[in-house]
């Protein structure tokens, strides 16, 4: 079952090659341009900005993170483009600002969504520039920046972009660490596990736009003009993905889902997002339980704990998530006169000293409090120590 997929702590080994790899990845063609694509700057009509978000975001693209007034020009697009006809609106919500809400009432293992292959964006989706996507492609890019590079691409074309409809319902400010300077970062996680990963998220990310930026953008100056495929429109495109991006398991692709990309997560829900091969040819979920009408539907974004939520997704879970945890180290006294036994009797249950456990707000695993127990022990006696069953 798919789940969207992404956060910072397995983008870098996914899809952030190593700096000085991808110079040498990357093709130095520089053979002139057959029809430069229009590129507009900056953006015009119902995805303008405003001063202020504009002063955060550096994009003119998108809309209020919280506005639902294009959701009907989004829904009334999708279904001329064949999306099936929906028992979900687009609604405001408690949880995530806007979110997609049941129009009747839905039954537990009820199929939803139906969005048809050709509305998913992936690697292989037509570029509106094709220009661009030769270039992109003769590049040979992993998915992720070749993704980041076509949602700028599509969204400067603005109108003539196919995806228009649906780019006039993004975030304009995605809520991702990326949206994050490192000040802001070691300001207000000064005390959080999460700092680091955030702080290298923001680097990595960064690094990628700058050798895409030397290897590629300055080469075709036409094709990448360098007002638009700025560092901020970079972060934007990367926030969109960290929050959007999903991987259908039954068809191993990472794709963008219009529509279904606004459906918020809960942690105590098991519906995912998959593309069905067999009947519906479509991207589907399945209810976990009934909704009333009325009420939000959610899936699952997979079992993430808050921390891991909060920098790809940029929120944190109102309800318990059982997926949080804090390592607890634990380990033998190295003055306890039977030290050498006790390790023993630990690491002959694949145990050590010292050892961490994962302890979560709904319990500990056994094993952390028979450890308890080994380390308490008074008795030096291995056998005995070793039926403390860890
Ligand atoms: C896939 S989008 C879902 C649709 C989104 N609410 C929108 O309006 O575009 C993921 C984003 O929704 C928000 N979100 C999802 N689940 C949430 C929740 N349980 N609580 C708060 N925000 C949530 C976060 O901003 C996250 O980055």
């Amino acid at each position: 079952m798919a789940s969207f997929a992404f956060h910072a702590i397995s983008l870098r080994s996914s899809f952030l090659p190593p700096t000085s790899s991808l110079a040498v990845t990357f093709s130095s063609s520089s053979s002139p341009l057959a029809s430069p694509c229009v590129v507009r700057f900056p953006i015009l009509s119902s995805l303008q900005s405003t001063a202020e978000d504009r002063k955060r975001t550096g994009v003119n693209w998108g809309c209020d993170p919280q506005s639902i007034e294009k959701g009907s020009l989004l829904q009334d697009w999708l279904m001329k483009e064949g999306l099936a006809k929906q028992k979900l609106v687009l609604d405001r919500v408690d949880s995530g600002g806007r979110g997609l809400v049941a129009t009747q009432s839905l039954r537990q293992g009820e199929r939803l969504l139906f969005v048809p292959s050709g509305l998913l964006i992936t690697a292989d989706s037509e570029w509106g520039c094709a220009e661009t996507g030769r270039i992109i492609k003769e590049a040979g890019l992993p998915e992720w920046p070749m993704l980041a590079i076509f949602l700028i691409s599509e969204a400067s074309r603005e109108e003539s972009s196919r995806w228009f409809p649906y780019f006039a319902t993004l975030p304009k400010t995605p809520s991702s660490i990326l949206q994050w300077t490192e000040e802001e970062v070691n300001t207000w996680l000064t005390a959080s596990p999460v700092r680091e990963k955030a702080l290298e998220c923001i680097r990595d990310v960064t690094e990628t736009y700058r050798d895409l930026r030397a290897t590629i953008f300055l080469k075709h100056p036409e094709v990448f003009p360098s007002q638009v495929y700025t560092l901020a429109a970079f972060k934007w495109a990367f926030g969109i993905l960290f929050s959007r991006l999903v991987r259908l398991p039954s068809v191993g692709k990472l794709a963008l889902v219009p529509w279904a990309d606004m459906l918020n997560h809960s942690p105590q829900v098991d519906s995912f997002l998959d593309f069905d091969q067999n009947n519906a040819k479509s991207v589907v979920t399945v209810t976990d339980r009934a909704y009333q009408s009325g009420e939000q539907v959610f899936i699952s974004y997979g079992k993430r704990s808050s921390g891991e939520l909060f920098l790809a997704y940029g929120f944190i879970p109102s309800e318990l998530n059982v997926h949080d945890s804090v390592e607890l180290e634990m380990e033998i006294d190295s003055d306890d006169p039977s030290f050498e036994a006790k390790l023993r009797a630990a690491n002959e249950q694949g145990l050590s000293s010292p050892q961490r456990f994962p302890v979560r707000k709904d319990g500990f695993p056994a094993q952390l409090l028979a450890y308890a127990r080994l380390i308490a022990s008074r008795t030096s006696d291995p056998a005995q120590l070793s039926r403390i069953d860890c």
